[in-house]
């Protein structure tokens, strides 16, 4: 884990580009801002290049599309790639509606995602395993959640987050844990869509995406458990509110302390 890369975000500032939901898009924007980034939304088609050029990542957020932004989507991606920009994507609910999961694989298949994002029932079906999925959540199912990660990883090549109570972050043979969090983040929505999109501001300020996607589920899951563990009951008002707060102000020295994960090689 490198958790320097946090410094460097607060230092660089990185533009990340965001194709977001109408749900999660203020939260997302501001948890961007908040640990340090820039954020920019986009719904214009014609301004995709400009705004691929300004910008150091690109966040596609699949939570609530329509065809015309299909159309938008596919372009930031093409476009994104054209111009050696990292590619993060979160396929929302792709495991619940099958719409969904064939125009994600559609999309995938046009362009190059170098990291994608997703709770186990989406990861599950990006891999084709069988997986109950409940709408945007993850549901329930039997199967062994690193290889699941690993065999979405190898099919799209690249770099997999199968978000949960565990994170598991592989490039397809290597595998990351990171064992911090609280189950408040699941009484929040969007926590998954801001999520995506801070691995968006790491993978800004390094080329190794593996490295960059378990540090954002680090830094992510370890400063939502430190403003947790200082609420009174189970608020989810309270800590969404008090998660931007810790997004800004939480150190790396503080992360450190109580960062619990493991990194496996294959
Ligand atoms: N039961 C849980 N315990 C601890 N952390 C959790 C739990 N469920 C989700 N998280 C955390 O919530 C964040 C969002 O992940 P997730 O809930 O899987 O995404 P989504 O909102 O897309 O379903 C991640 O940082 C993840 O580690
Ligand atoms: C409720 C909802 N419906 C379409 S997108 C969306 C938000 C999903 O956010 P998250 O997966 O981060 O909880
Ligand atoms: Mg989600």
């Amino acid at each position: 884990m490198e958790l320097s890369l946090l410094d460097d975000i607060r230092q660089q500032n990185p533009v990340v580009l965001n194709i977001s939901n109408f749900v999660t898009v203020q939260d997302v924007a501001n948890g961007i801002n908040a640990i340090g980034a820039s954020p920019i939304m986009s719904e214009e088609i014609a301004e995709t290049e400009e705004m691929v050029g300004i910008s150091q990542a690109v966040a596609l957020n699949l939570g609530a599309f329509s065809e015309p932004q299909v159309a938008h989507i596919l372009k930031m991606g093409q476009t994104a790639n054209a111009l050696h920009k990292p590619v993060i994507i979160d396929p929302v609910a792709v495991g619940a509606v099958q719409y969904r999961k064939q125009v994600a694989e559609e999309l995938m298949a046009q362009f190059q995602v170098d990291v994608i994002r997703g709770n186990a029932g989406e990861i599950a079906a990006l891999a084709d395993i069988a997986w109950e999925a409940k709408g945007i959540d993850a549901g329930s199912g039997s199967g062994d959640l690193v290889a699941i990660a690993q065999a979405a990883a190898q099919k799209h090549h690249c770099v997999v987050i199968l978000s949960g109570e565990t994170d598991i972050i592989t490039d397809g043979q290597h595998v990351a844990k990171v064992f911090n969090g609280t189950p408040l983040f699941q009484l929040h929505v969007g926590s998954g869509d801001m999520l995506s999109s801070l691995v968006g501001a790491f993978c800004a300020v390094t080329t190794d995406y593996f490295e960059a996607a378990q540090t954002a589920c680090l830094v992510f899951a370890a400063i939502g458990e430190l403003v947790a563990n200082k609420l009174e009951a189970e608020q989810p008002g309270t800590f969404s509110v008090r998660l931007m707060d810790g997004l800004h102000l939480t150190s790396t020295d503080e992360i450190q302390k109580i960062a619990r994960f493991e990194v496996v090689d294959a």
